[in-house]
Formats: structure tokens, sequence, C-alpha cells
């Protein structure tokens, strides 16, 4: 392992990605997708119809420009949407859907770095706030770190964003609206992913920085031209109070 850090970053706020940043690719890619994938005809055969769900429904008929669009196809499209990993909100609301009853049954648990809840105490304790930005839809990241492989860790987070709140997570603005929503300054929020576009993006809205790129990623271990660790226990962060 590498003990190169980064920092020093004095901030009132750090905001985390989940996959590839405290949970590992490999088990988003590999588990929760797969899982999700499977149960997506079930799921729309299901619940298409169902009025809890009008919303999904409605974005995905705008989506796909069919208001007509029937449970079959709409399984189709939520397929296609999964097998080329895109990020858009319907997807993530019903993927949410369906892992929620895996977290409840016991067999889906949150792949969490064992450095990660130490990490986030410490900040806590530094009085640093703790915030969720991922793709995953709100209730999924809540269930992530609920039911994580580590236990509950819900009481060490301060609150989630994801692309229904923030917006995506290659844009500039998402991070201004999450800068604005905790109430910080850009420069005082300290922004963690795996993905250098999202790091790009945040910088552009005046965020600091760092680039998360785990051992074994096989992306390499550099993370665009961010500073970037391979635990999070190589950062340091100390608060501005
Ligand atoms: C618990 S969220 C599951 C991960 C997910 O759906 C996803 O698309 C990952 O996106 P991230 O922004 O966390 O890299
Ligand atoms: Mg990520």
């Amino acid at each position: 392992m590498s003990a190169v850090t980064a920092g020093p970053f004095a901030v009132d706020a750090v905001v985390l990605d989940i996959e590839g940043t405290v949970g590992s690719l490999a088990h988003v890619q590999e588990v929760l997708f797969p899982y999700a994938r499977e149960r997506l005809a079930h799921w729309t055969a299901e619940h298409w119809d169902d009025p809890r769900h009008a919303g999904i429904r409605r974005e995905i008929r705008e989506a796909t420009g069919d208001p007509a669009l029937g449970a079959a196809a709409a399984a189709a499209v939520l397929g296609d949407w999964s097998d080329q990993d895109l990020k858009t909100a319907p997807l993530k609301a019903v993927q949410a859907l369906i892992w929620a009853d895996g977290y409840a049954d016991g067999s889906l648990h949150g792949h969490v770095y064992p450095e990660v809840p130490g990490v986030l105490a410490d900040w806590q304790q530094a009085g640093i706030a703790r915030y969720v930005y991922s793709s995953g839809a709100l209730a999924a990241q809540r269930d992530w770190f609920a039911h994580s492989d580590l236990g509950d860790l819900s009481a060490l987070l301060d609150g989630y964003f994801d692309l229904t709140t923030a917006g995506g997570k290659r844009e500039p603005d998402s991070y201004r609206r999450i800068a604005a929503a905790v109430g910080a300054e850009g420069r005082s929020v300290l922004f963690l992913s795996d993905v250098d576009a999202e790091l790009d993006a945040a910088a552009a809205a005046g965020w600091r920085t760092a680039g998360v790129r785990r051992a074994g990623d096989p992306r390499g271990t550099a993370v665009g031209a961010h500073p970037t660790v391979d635990s999070l226990h190589l950062l340091r962060v100390t608060s501005t109070r």
C-alpha cells in the first residue's frame, strides 16, 4: 500500500462519493448492479402501474418519448440503461427500490473500506460536516450506510445528495447547489471521488478536491491531476474553526 498523503485541507465539510471511494467499485459492478438487473423485468411487471411510482413511470416515458410505454418495454429500456451504466434518475430510483428488499432480508450489504468509519468519526469529532454525493438514489445511499458490512454508519453522516437534489456529478452547478444547501463556501468543502471528471467539476465550482484510487483498481493510481490517496486515512483534513 502507498503512503502518499494529500492535503492539508482546512474545510468545514467533506463530501464523499460512494462507488470507488468509500466502497468498492467491484461490489457495485459485480453485486449490486447485477442484483437489480436480474429483477428489473419482475419489478416492472409488478409495479409499473402502481400510483406510488407515477414519477418513475413519467420520467421513463419522457426519456423514451413514448407516452404509452408499457411495462415490458420499460423493463427493456431500464435493462439497456443498466447495461450501459447510465446514471439516469429513474433507473437509480428503481435500483434503490429493488435493492431495498435485499438489504431488508440481509442478502445485500453496503461495502465500506475498513478505515472509513474511523475517519468519519474523527472528522465528526473535529466539527467537520460529512455528506454523501452519489449517482445512486438517496434511498440507496441511506441503505448502503445503514446496512454496511461494518454496521449501521448512518450516525456518522449529516446528509445525502443525488441526481435529483444536486444534479449530474460532472456539472459544476451541482457542486454550487450542494454548497448552498449545506451553507458552506465552495473553498471550504472537500470533495472525494474516484472519477476525475467529477473532481474537475467540483474544482470548477471552487471546491477543494482529492482523488481516491483503491489498491487493485484497474484504472491505475492517479485520478487526473488531483492529489490522490488510496485510503481516507491518508487525507490531512482539519477544520477551519
Ligand atoms: C449506494 S449507491 C449505488 C451506486 C450507484 O448506483 C452508482 O451509480 C454509483 O455512483 P457513484 O456516484 O457513487 O460513483
Ligand atoms: Mg464513484
